[in-house]
């Protein structure tokens, strides 16, 4: 009897260590995680969830979605090149679409004649536009529309190494934005189309003579003139140009100017843009909460879907973003698809920190699923002169990261339920 309750004595005991050891353990450990290193232990913790979750992602997130057939055919019929007789009559109709931030309307007999007029109608006066940092030009069309012009800096395989702010713009970046918008009824960005142009005969000969003084032309050994554009902008210099082919032909974005005025907002996700200095976002995983109380829920909810957006082409640089109307615009989509081979999880920081999403969003993000989101894409844009906007390592890209988007909201289902899904 003695003995029997020694041992359970020792038992007790035993148990008792036991506990005070794992629980010293437990507390040591919850002291690293939370105290220590806060910011590397639940990135990573997040980023091993979500590889967990991609594992698991149900079959129907793999698969092509039934409802996508209520979709395709009329994206196809309003994107089907349509011939025009008067630009003029076009661009008013266009300019009298946006409401709030929505540039176009969803489907609209005039947005593939539109799209026509930005291919074809003459180029009659061209300007710097010293606006932003990278190089632009304005250029006016016949009566007087004006449009962004954005050159080719890059072969579409170059592969840009660095931050992911890296680089110059990336110009098929602008019409696969545009693009994306459309299927994913983000009808936010700007109206883009590609364009070959020439830069003697579009631009030089078009251009002021503030234009052409930011322009060189040397003559080549076989005889012929080569014409080079550095134009005029915050990080435009002589030392580095943009240059035609032998023909002075070069590839181009014209993005159709938004009508109304634009307000410029610094995001609560901005980077630091220092190597050596994180901004507060990046290791607080509680960021998000005290904005949920500053920041109307409509204005968090534009950015939960431009971070999707964002995530989906790897644009990591919208360091501040424009608002129409209170409204978000996705403006500026020249810095994506920069490396196919790297995601950024950190660009979908406003989705997973807040672990909020649009219901319409969501809804629509399952539509484009296995594949479809690209091919789509590829088959809306057959028609730009700059097809195929981007490699097929690109679009992998795009539908790798699809499936990360569907495995952080069923990460956030788990944390939050369907309290996580927003009408507004
Ligand atoms: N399609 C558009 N419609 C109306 N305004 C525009 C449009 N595109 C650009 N802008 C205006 O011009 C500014 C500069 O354009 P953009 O942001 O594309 O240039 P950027 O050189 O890439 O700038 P940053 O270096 O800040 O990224 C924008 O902030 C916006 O106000
Ligand atoms: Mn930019």
């Amino acid at each position: 009897m003695a003995a029997n309750k020694r041992t359970v004595g020792i038992i007790v005991a035993l148990v008792i260590l036991v506990c005070v050891v794992a629980g010293a353990n437990l507390y040591f450990m919850y002291y690293l995680n939370v105290e220590e290193a806060p910011h590397v232990s639940s990135t990573r913790a997040l980023e091993n969830m979500i590889r967990q979750k991609i594992r698991e992602l149900h079959p129907v997130y793999l698969n092509r979605n039934p409802r996508l057939f209520m979709y395709r055919n009329k994206l196809l019929k309003n994107y089907k090149p349509a011939p025009y007789e008067n630009a003029t009559v076009l661009w008013d109709i266009a300019n009298w679409w946006p409401q709030e931030n929505e540039i176009y309307p969803i489907y609209d007999t005039s947005m593939a004649q539109l799209l026509q007029t930005l291919r074809l109608e003459p180029i009659t006066k061209v300007t710097n536009l010293a606006k932003g940092t990278q190089l632009k030009l304005l250029l006016r069309l016949a009566n007087k529309q004006k449009v962004i012009f954005k050159p080719q800096w890059y072969e579409r395989d170059a592969v840009i190494e660095g931050a992911v702010y890296a680089g110059k713009d990336r110009h098929t970046a602008e019409v696969y934005a545009f693009y994306l918008g459309a299927v994913l009824d983000f009808r936010w960005t700007p109206i883009v189309v590609g364009r070959v142009v020439n830069l003697k005969t579009d631009i030089y000969d078009k251009g002021d003579s503030e234009l052409k003084n930011s322009m060189t032309i040397t003559e080549t050994e076989n005889g012929t003139e080569q014409y080079c554009l550095f134009g005029k902008c915050h990080y435009c210099n002589e030392e580095e140009t943009v240059c035609g082919d032998e023909q002075n032909n070069i590839e181009g974005v014209l993005i159709y100017i938004v009508p109304g005025s634009l307000a410029k907002r610094r995001s609560p996700w901005q980077r630091t843009y220092k190597e050596d200095k994180r901004a507060p976002w990046e290791d607080d995983m509680n960021y998000c909460k005290p904005l949920k109380d500053k920041m109307e829920t409509m204005r968090l909810l534009d950015l939960i879907d431009a971070a999707i957006f964002d995530y989906l082409i790897q644009n990591g640089d919208r360091h501040h973003y424009e608002t129409r109307e209170e409204r978000l615009v996705l403006i500026d989509n020249g810095k994506a698809f920069g490396n196919p081979n790297k995601d950024h999880l950190d660009i979908l920081a406003p989705l997973y920190q807040c672990c909020l999403i649009r219901k319409t969003t969501w809804d629509r993000l399952q539509v484009f699923s296995g594949g479809v989101l690209t091919e789509l894409i590829d088959r809306l844009s057959k028609h730009d002169a700059l097809f195929p906007l981007i490699t097929d390592k690109h679009k992998r890209g795009v539908e790798r990261r699809l499936l990360v988007v569907y495995a952080v909201v069923e990460y956030c289902m788990d944390r939050e339920g369907d309290k996580m899904f927003k009408q507004l």
